[in-house]
């Protein structure tokens, strides 16, 4: 017989209360004392503040998670802005990166290889295998070539998929028994894990082309066979695949790329509220993208789509964009463009030297950019000379470092505040604390896609919405207006994580209302906000 204690869906550890030991034959079983849920949060929490490292602390509360999912939500329902950064990025990096070293547990997780998984049929059975008749309503699905900024990591990339879950639940009240994190293992090109005798994935390079491209099609086709009301989460895949499977998909089934779209969402949001400070017109701004890989080209697209809505024609919009990669300034001459950086490339003939465009300092003082997204992976890469050259040129420079995990942030908040004078206006991927320049306390918003997808996550599940289309992307990032007061001194850009389940909610409502406003809702919905709270769950006994 299998033991609800072993159960983390269903177990209340010592809350089982003494009728439930006596019909579940758990007498004997647990110590006397009946706990309340409060209670076992309290002491949990209590446990984790004695942990010496943040990894430490992350394992401590994955073992929560192991056992009691209820305990877990409510824990991290009460500290929400403490354990963001524990459970979620940046400490998730490190446990990626240590995960053979500290397993003890698949979590749930579907992990679908493709040296075995080989038919619809064997990843459908894994599927169930994992699901263990649960309704599935939300997967987050990784092949992890490029986990946040720290490249391939193969299995281990599982973590990012768990992790991801965690915040919808957080964040957004989505019922955990209804979520499930798939690893999809191809290979890894990893030579670190592919030497290393623990590693817990398949030993070969990555499989690519179409034998690639068929794993993954038989797996979006056997999850969407099995469970047809779920929502489909792509997330870190590779440069070269992310755009291609959202493209495929996305007419066809709700699914959506997070780092592409969700990034687009939050930064549009960020470029709202900086330019509500401002007081500045969106379409009197340049926006220069650094590293234009999957996140930055989805913002880029997403930040352009803005300035269409706001009237200008696509020349006239394009004119306002400049993408910098390895190679400097993107020219459209240059043969290793991506499909997704050709639209904003420029001719080498608008410019007098395109020959010193090859670094970032060199094309920020010729563009003069007033907005500038850092989405490269190179660690201090907005220089002193790069930001004061940007803040030659305009009153309050927009900058965004949002590469992740923290040790790849172009620049830090501090030093960005302090290089100019307080006048640019900051939000980082991960968190940083208020920045104190001249006596005014600047709050720095957090610019992570963590604070939108929830709810848009929640908004798409509760409105049963066919697809997920661009209205719906807008309507979120325009809903986060409104929650910062603009005229604060030091106000951030972004609301605050703190407030991150009002926002969840704001957010679910605007892309519920998109969904019905173009009837693309499966079923007949009377009243939005009800069918937003009636898919919320909420940690409790
Ligand atoms: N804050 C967020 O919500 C958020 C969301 C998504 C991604 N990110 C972060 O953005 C970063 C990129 O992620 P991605 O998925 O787009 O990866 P990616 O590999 O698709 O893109 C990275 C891009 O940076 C370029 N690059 C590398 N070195 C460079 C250099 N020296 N100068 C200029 N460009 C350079 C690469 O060529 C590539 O085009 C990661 O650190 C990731 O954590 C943050
Ligand atoms: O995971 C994060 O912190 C955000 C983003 O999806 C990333 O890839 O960096
Ligand atoms: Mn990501």
């Amino acid at each position: 017989m299998s033991n609800i204690l072993n159960d983390p869906f269903k177990n209340k550890g010592t809350a089982f209360t003494k009728t439930e030991r006596k019909n579940l034959h758990l007498e004997g079983m647990l110590p006397p004392y009946v706990q309340t849920l409060d209670e076992q949060a309290k002491q949990a929490y209590a446990q984790y503040k004695t942990k010496p490292s943040d990894l430490l602390k992350r394992q401590f509360l994955m073992e929560i998670f192991n056992e009691n999912r209820v305990l877990f939500y409510k824990l991290f329902s009460q500290h929400v802005v403490e354990f963001m950064p524990i459970v979620y990025d940046p400490t998730i990096a490190d446990s990626i990166e240590n995960y053979s070293e500290i397993f003890v547990d698949p979590q749930n997780a579907t992990f679908l290889s493709i040296d075995e998984q080989k038919s619809k049929a064997s990843i459908k059975e894994a599927l169930k295998n994992a699901a263990d008749g649960r309704d599935i309503r939300l997967i987050v699905v990784t092949d992890a070539e490029g986990i946040l900024g720290i490249g391939d990591w193969g299995t281990n990339g599982v973590d990012i998929a768990v992790g991801k879950l965690m915040v919808y639940t957080a964040a957004a009240g989505i019922d955990p028994s209804q979520v499930l994190p798939v690893s999809l293992d191809v290979g890894t090109n990893n030579q670190k894990l592919l030497d290393d005798p623990m590693y817990l994935g398949n030993r070969h390079q990555r499989v690519t082309g179409q034998p690639y491209y068929n794993f993954v099609d038989q797996f979006v086709h056997a999850a969407e066979e099995l469970f047809p009301k779920m929502y489909l989460h792509f997330e870190d895949f590779g440069r070269s695949n992310a755009a291609n499977i959202l493209d495929k998909y996305k007419d066809q089934y709700t699914v959506f790329n997070d780092d592409i779209q969700g990034t687009g969402i939050i930064i549009l949001a960020a470029i709202l509220g900086a330019l509500n400070i401002s007081k500045e017109k969106m379409v009197d701004q340049k926006y220069l993208c650094f590293g234009a890989g999957t996140a930055g080209a989805g913002i880029t697209s997403r930040v352009y789509d803005e300035f269409l809505q706001q009237g200008l024609s696509p020349e006239e919009a394009k004119k306002h964009f400049y993408m910098v990669d390895k190679q400097g300034l993107l020219f459209d001459d240059d043969p290793s463009l991506t499909p997704e950086q050709k639209p904003f490339a420029r001719k080498r003939s608008e410019f007098d030297h395109p020959e010193k465009l090859n670094n970032l300092l060199g094309v920020v003082k010729a563009v003069q950019p007033t907005i500038m997204v850092g989405t490269s992976t190179q660690h201090n890469a907005f220089t002193k000379e790069v930001i004061q050259a940007m803040a030659a040129h305009t009153k309050r420079p927009i900058v965004m470092p949002i590469s992740n995990p923290t040790k790849l942030i172009e620049a830090t908040a501090d030093d960005i505040m302090k290089w100019t004078n307080g006048k640019a206006l900051v939000a980082t991927g991960t968190p940083s604390e208020p920045v104190n320049v001249n006596g005014v306390d600047y709050e720095i918003g957090q610019a992570n896609n963590a604070l939108v997808y929830p709810g848009l996550g929640l908004g798409v599940i509760a409105s049963q919405a066919k697809v997920l289309n661009d209205e719906m992307i807008s309507a979120a990032a325009h809903s986060l207006g409104g929650i910062v007061d603009p005229e604060k001194p030091g106000a951030a850009i972004l609301p605050p994580v703190s407030k991150l389940n009002q926002f969840s909610d704001t957010v679910a409502r605007a892309v519920a209302k998109s969904v019905v406003k173009q009837g693309l809702n499966k079923q007949p919905i009377k009243d939005i906000d009800q069918a937003i709270q009636d898919t919320k769950w909420e940690p409790k006994y």
